[in-house]
Formats: structure tokens, C-alpha cells, sequence
């Protein structure tokens, strides 16, 4: 078997900042439609970073030693008999939300927002920092020859992005302001690119974040100011000539200030996209959107046909997810990856499986000094 005498090394949560290696049993295979995933590389996003220093998302809490990592791709080590669509060696993003596929959000297309869903990191349920992972076949997407399984464990974050933008509706030619410039807004802001949008605007706190979006996807930025929503919203509107206001602005931030102002940038009638998760309860502008007869759409994880698409997108050089990447670590170092991110000092970190040799380790020099500035969550109150 594949797995012979290799390790099934998992990176486990215990409780806020106590981390530990456990090498668990390699899973089996229980249904005739699962495949068994070697684990090649996990991204480390910022809802594992949260879990690892809190404990808890909302009510998502952490109650018995957890596998955290949820951005994983990996090659296939063994398939169910019924398995037609994935062969053993084939190389896979993997899907790490597992709908039970019969309520009514399932059988109406929009499986994520299934409540029975098992979602990899998110407790109870294990995630993908392991060493073999066990996966429905439909839930595994090959990933073509001229995507690296590195860039495969991106798809998971710009699926995210993905499912975000197709909410703000974009249309060829429009103009998109895209709040937060961290990994799921910069991938907002490509992915906005690739749908045709005319003037992509990314606004963030930390001038490097900035700096990165121009180089990145952004054809303007804006360094939003301790000022008021209104004045910020003009002052965006101004420098990337927007006229009446974006057709869509999507908020990947979190932070209220930044909620706030995207409500004043929109444009009568254009789109609002909720993606960044911060505060429960903030003050609203609602009478803006109100007034403005603005769409307003929450937008949570992917979909159908999300993680297909981003796959399209990296594969035709329209998301050039390499760039967001500092640096690859070893397993055993997976601890010092979580404090990295934390410190903000990488916008996207990949951890070796347990099985796997990395060569070179982590270069930060890309963006350290500039992203030391930056804290994990930027400040948008998630951590
Ligand atoms: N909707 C979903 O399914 C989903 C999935 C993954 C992540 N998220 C959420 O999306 C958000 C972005 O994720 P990320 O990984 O890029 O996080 P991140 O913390 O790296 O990025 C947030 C960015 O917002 C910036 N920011 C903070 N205050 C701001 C303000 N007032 N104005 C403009 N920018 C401001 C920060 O500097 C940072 O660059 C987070 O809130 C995260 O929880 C949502
Ligand atoms: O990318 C998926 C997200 O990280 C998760 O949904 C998490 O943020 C909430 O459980």
C-alpha cells in the first residue's frame, strides 16, 4: 500500500496556543466514492491562526484536541471501488467542507450553506494538517498539468474569493473597490480583474499591503485615513475617478470603519459583498443603502462550481496565486509558520506534509520588512 511506512504526522490544536505532533492512523477508506489523499502542502489562513490563539470562531468552539489547516492540495494514494473520476498519482485541490447533500440549501445548489456540513478546522471535525486525508472524489479536483500542487493549495483561499466576487455581479468595464488587501482581498481584486472589471480599487491601513495590491491585481489603491466613512468614501471615489461610485465594492476586511465607508463609495444601484468577518454587530450605514437601492449580498466559503473556476483561472494565468506565497516550511515547523502569520509578517505561507521534502524553507525577504507593519488580522477585530 502507498502508505507503507509513511507518517501520519497531524499538527493538533489542544487548547489556545498549545500545540503538538501526533502521528495518528492513517484513515481508511469508508465509502466506495472516497479517496485517500497523501497530503502535499496546506496554506495557513486566518481562521486557523484565530483557533490557535482563541480557541474559538463565534460558536464554533474548540472543545476536544483538534487538527487545524484547511487549505490543503495532495495526490491520491488510493480510490473506492466506485471511484471513476480519479486515478492513484493524480495530483488534487482539496475541497475541505463535506455537505450532507439532502437538505434543502444542498439539493438547491448551495451546498454551503448546508448545517450539516463538516467543515475541515472547524470543530468538531479534524483538518488537513496531516499526513492522509480521506475525501468524497467529488470533493477532489484534478489539478492540470500546468498547475504545481503548491498553487493547489491556494484554490482553497481564491475559491473564497471567487464565491465573493461572483456575488458583486460584475459586469465587463466596471469599476470594483475591493476593502482589505490581505490574501482573500487581493484575490477579490484578481479575480474582479479577470471578470473585466475596468478599475480595480484596493484599499487597505498598511501602505506595503498597497504597494503589493499595484503590483499584484489593483489598478488604484487608497491608504484609508483615520477620517470619517463619508470623507474616506469621497476620497476613494476621487482618486480612482470613479464618478457617481463603484458599480461594486466588496468588503474583505472585516473592520467596520472600512463597512462603513463601502457603503458610501457604492454607487446608486451597484453591488456590497460582505466577505470579511469581523465583529458580530457593528453600526450600519443603512439608510445609504437604503437610499441608493444598493444589493446587498453576505457572502460564505463556495460553491458549486467555485473551486472549478479557480482552478480555470490559476490554469490560464489570469490569478497568478504564486506571488502570495513567502515561503514553504517543513511540518515540524508548522508552529513557527502559525507565528509568522500571526505577526503578519507573510501573506501566504505553505506547510510541507509530514511526507514530503522541502528544499530552501522560508524566505520571507519578499515582503518582510514591509509587512512587519501589519498585524495577523490587519485589525479588522477577528483575532
Ligand atoms: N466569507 C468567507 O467565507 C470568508 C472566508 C475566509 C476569510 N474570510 C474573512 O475575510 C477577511 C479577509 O481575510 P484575509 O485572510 O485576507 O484576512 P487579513 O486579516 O489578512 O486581511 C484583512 C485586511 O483588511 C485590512 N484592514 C483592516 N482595517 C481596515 C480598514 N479600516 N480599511 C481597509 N482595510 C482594512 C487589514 O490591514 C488587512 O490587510 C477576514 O475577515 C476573514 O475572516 C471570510
Ligand atoms: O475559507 C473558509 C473559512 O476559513 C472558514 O469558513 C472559516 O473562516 C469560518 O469557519
Amino acid at each position: 500500500m502507498a502508505t507503507d511506512g509513511k507518517s501520519n504526522l497531524s499538527f493538533v490544536l489542544n487548547k489556545p496556543l498549545d500545540v503538538c505532533f501526533q502521528d495518528k492512523p492513517v484513515p481508511k477508506i469508508n465509502s466506495p466514492h472516497d479517496v485517500l489523499v497523501a497530503v502535499n502542502y496546506t496554506g495557513i489562513c486566518g481562521s486557523d491562526v484565530h483557533y490557535w490563539l482563541h480557541g474559538a470562531i463565534g460558536h464554533f468552539v474548540v472543545k476536544d484536541p483538534m487538527v487545524l489547516g484547511h487549505e490543503s492540495a495532495g495526490t491520491i494514494v488510493a480510490v473506492g471501488d466506485a471511484v471513476k473520476t480519479l486515478s492513484v498519482g493524480d495530483r488534487v485541490a482539496l475541497e475541505p467542507g463535506y455537505p450532507c447533500r439532502r437538505c434543502v440549501h444542498c439539493l438547491s445548489g448551495h451546498y454551503n450553506l448546508c448545517p450539516e456540513m463538516r467543515f475541515a478546522a472547524t470543530p468538531p471535525y479534524d483538518g488537513t494538517l496531516t499526513g492522509f486525508w480521506t475525501a468524497p472524489a467529488d470533493f477532489c479536483y484534478k489539478l492540470p498539468e500546468t498547475v504545481s500542487l503548491q498553487e493547489g493549495a491556494l484554490i482553497e483561499p481564491l475559491a473564497v474569493a471567487v464565491h465573493i466576487t461572483k456575488q458583486a455581479k460584475i459586469q465587463p468595464g466596471q469599476t470594483v473597490v475591493v476593502m482589505g488587501a490581505g490574501p482573500v482581498g487581493l484575490l477579490c481584486a484578481a479575480v474582479a480583474k479577470a471578470y473585466g472589471a475596468s478599475k480595480v480599487v484596493s484599499v487597505d491601513i498598511v501602505p506595503s499591503k498597497l504597494e503589493f495590491a499595484k503590483s499584484f491585481a489593483a489598478t488604484h489603491t487608497y491608504l484609508s485615513q483615520r477620517v470619517s466613512p463619508e470623507e474616506n468614501a469621497r476620497n476613494i471615489i476621487a482618486a480612482a475617478d470613479l464618478g457617481e461610485g463603484a458599480d461594486a465594492v466588496i468588503d474583505a476586511s472585516g473592520a467596520e470603519p472600512s463597512i462603513q465607508a463601502a457603503l458610501h463609495v457604492v454607487r446608486q444601484g451597484g453591488h456590497y459583498v460582505q466577505g470579511g468577518m469581523g465583529k458580530d454587530n457593528i453600526t450600519f450605514p443603512i439608510m445609504a443603502l437604503c437610499i441608493k437601492e444598493v444589493t446587498a449580498s453576505g457572502s460564505f466559503r463556495y460553491g458549486s462550481g467555485d473551486y472549478r473556476l479557480a482552478i480555470q483561472l490559476v490554469e490560464q494565468g489570469k490569478v497568478d496565486v504564486k506571488k502570495l506565497v513567502n515561503g514553504v516550511v517543513p511540518f515540524k515547523n508548522a508552529e513557527e509558520a502559525f507565528k509568522k502569520v500571526k505577526e503578519g509578517e507573510v501573506i501566504k505561507i505553505l506547510i510541507a506534509g509530514p511526507n514530503e521534502e522541502v528544499e530552501g524553507g522560508l524566505d520571507t525577504t519578499v515582503d518582510e520588512k514591509k509587512l512587519k507593519e501589519a498585524k495577523a488580522c490587519g485589525g479588522s477585530g477577528c483575532c
